[in-house]
């Protein structure tokens, strides 16, 4: 389970850019939910998602991840609890490395131990069938650089190494809006298997209103720093993109979104 209560967060307290990203968020997430969080920009959905996994200390509040309170945790001591991918496919992986260092690296996240034993025989048998699962092709191209594959390829491995140090919470940031259509398409397909396959509490920030409708099973929208909307079961099965649409016009007092701000579609 994943609880957040009374979260705050303010970037550059004291100083002229004294910013309230976060303010009396309060958040709890059951195990092996699939929750789609949505928000204009700004809103606080990364700094959300940076709370949990460490990058982000929360100046108020609590944080609890599969029982642990991890408040004060660092990233490092959080990382066999959670993972994370983001929208840019070259931020969670190294691309001077190659693709079976990059899993190697995932693989040994929040362990002890360096990369010698991490790439022993049967560990490099394992990863090659978990790249194979992908039908990419890329299992022949192991030693290939990270930074040759195309940003599909590497938001898919990126999945795939998410799953590697057996953490039960997966974060995704916006994932899918830097891939062609298509791409992401695989991507979201691949998400899921990989969800349903590690039973992962998984939340997922996107723009895109119709993966927010038609992924997991309950649907989160925060407008300055808080929760204000929480939709699940029949309420959430009946919503339609334009309510969703509404509801952003509503929580920003009748405010039209220029185009950009989401995706309709
Ligand atoms: N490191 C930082 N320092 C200062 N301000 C920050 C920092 N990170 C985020 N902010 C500010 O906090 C607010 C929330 O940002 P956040 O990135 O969480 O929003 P978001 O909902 O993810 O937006 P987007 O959809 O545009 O990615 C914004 O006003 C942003 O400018």
């Amino acid at each position: 389970m994943i609880e957040l209560s009374g979260i705050g967060v303010t970037f550059g307290r004291g100083t002229p850019l004294e910013k309230q990203a976060l303010s009396g968020l309060d958040l709890t997430i059951d195990n092996g939910s699939f929750v789609t969080v949505i928000g204009s920009n700004g809103a606080g959905k990364s700094t959300m998602l940076g709370v949990l996994a460490g990058d982000v200390l929360a100046t108020e509040g609590r944080v609890i991840i599969s029982s642990q309170d991890v408040t004060r945790k660092a990233t490092a001591e959080r990382a066999k609890l959670v993972a994370r991918v983001f929208q840019d496919p070259l931020t969670g992986s190294c691309g001077a490395l190659t693709i079976e260092e990059n899993l190697a690296l995932a693989a040994a996240r929040g362990a002890r131990r360096g990369f010698g034993p991490a790439l022993s025989r049967q560990r490099r048998a394992m990863f090659a069938e978990r790249v194979s699962g992908l039908k990419l092709g890329l299992e022949n191209r192991m030693g290939d650089r990270m930074d040759s594959l195309s940003g599909g390829q590497r938001q898919a491995l990126s999945l795939v190494m998410a799953t590697l140090a057996g953490s039960k919470v997966l974060l995704l940031d916006e994932h899918t809006a830097a891939l062609d259509p298509g791409m992401a398409e695989f991507v979201m397909e691949l998400t899921q298997s990989l969800v349903n396959e590690h039973k992962l509490t998984t939340l997922m920030v996107t723009h895109s209103m119709r993966q927010a409708l038609d992924y997991g099973s309950r649907t989160v929208m925060l407008h300055a720093g808080k929760v204000v909307l929480d939709v699940t079961g029949d309420n959430r099965g009946n919503l339609q993109v334009e309510d969703l649409i509404e509801m952003f016009r509503k929580v920003r007092g009748g405010e039209d979104l220029d185009d950009d701000a989401l995706l309709i579609g």
